[in-house]
């Protein structure tokens, strides 16, 4: 059995630079990678197929990241006979800019190679994940990393060690909806490596989705009050980070009532790399 941490990610700036002829959106960002995930359990199973242990509320199995990863995987490397049960502890908010379902989907590429002894290389593995999401390559290389293309250009980057408050409003946001949004900036100047430390960098997708999802906005707002404060990926989670563990705290026992917040650390090395 194969028991692993399923990561999330927070992207520490997001620029759109361009949109290509068939509508996706070359962007750059950093991929914060952090401590707190999904827990997933991999076993065997003797009859052929990939089947969930439990069902996932609220996700078709047709839809499924996890097992839409699994048959494509054996559509390319496997074996008729592969066979595996998966498990979950579902921790990650659906939605939420964090990645989840592209974690689940890169970690389930790697625990099935391993498991099944396919021998994939990591950018076989990483060009499978590219087909089910623009965030499942930095999962399966599992490093933190400056990021361009759609988010599959990868350069790894060792990230100072940092506290995260990461505050997650009611509120599930279409990732497709912003993208294709009007009023989204799209023509952000491409950054270089070098200038991104000194420069001002911004999360191009945070002004559509403030104007349309005001549980976005209100957390937006309290955050700002403590930290420069920013929203993740397409939202609807929105993060701070700080040096230390307890003024992290300190800050997330400050919030509404209604808004529910994690305090988590950054990583530079996904678990998923140990498998
Ligand atoms: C916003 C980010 O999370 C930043 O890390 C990603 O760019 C989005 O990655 P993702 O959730 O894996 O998104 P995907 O499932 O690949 O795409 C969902 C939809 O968003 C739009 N989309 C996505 C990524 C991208 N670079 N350009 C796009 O226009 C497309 O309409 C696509 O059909
Ligand atoms: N295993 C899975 N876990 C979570 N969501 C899944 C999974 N499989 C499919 N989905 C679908 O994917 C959608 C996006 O989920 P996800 O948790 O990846 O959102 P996200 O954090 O906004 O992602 P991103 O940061 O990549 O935009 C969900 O609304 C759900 O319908």
């Amino acid at each position: 059995m194969i028991e692993v941490l399923s990561p999330a990610k927070i992207n520490l700036f997001l620029h759109i630079t361009g949109r290509r002829p068939d509508g996706y959106h070359t962007l750059q960002t950093v991929f914060q990678l952090l401590d707190w995930g999904d827990t997933m359990r991999f076993s065997p199973r003797a009859e052929p197929g990939v089947v969930l242990k439990h069902p996932m509320p609220g996700v078709a199995e047709s839809n499924n990241l996890i097992l839409r990863a699994a048959a494509l995987l054996l559509e390319s490397y496997g074996g008729s006979e592969s066979g595996a049960v998966i498990d979950i502890e579902k921790r990650l908010p659906m939605g939420g800019g964090l990645g989840g379902g592209s974690s689940n989907a890169a970690t389930t590429l790697i625990a099935l190679n391993t498991l099944w002894n396919l021998g994939a290389s990591v950018s076989e593995l990483a060009e499978i994940g590219l087909r089910l999401g623009a965030d499942v390559p930095v999962f399966v290389r599992g490093y933190s990393a400056w990021a361009e293309g759609l988010g599959e250009i990868l350069t790894p980057l060792t990230l100072p060690p940092r506290w995260f408050v990461v505050a997650i409003p009611k509120a599930e946001v279409q990732t497709a909806e912003i993208f294709r949004h009007p009023g989204l900036t799209r023509n952000t100047k491409p950054i270089t490596m070098s200038a991104l430390f000194a420069g001002q960098v911004r999360n191009d997708l945070e002004p559509v989705v403030v104007e349309h999802y005001s549980a976005v906005r209100n957390a937006l707002n309290w955050l700002s009050n403590s930290a420069p404060a920013m929203m993740t990926g397409s939202g609807a989670c929105v993060f701070a980070g700080f040096d230390s563990e307890d003024t992290a705290r300190t800050v997330a026992l400050d919030a509404p009532q209604d808004l529910r917040t994690v305090v988590v650390r950054g990583i530079n090395e996904s678990p998923v790399l140990r498998i």
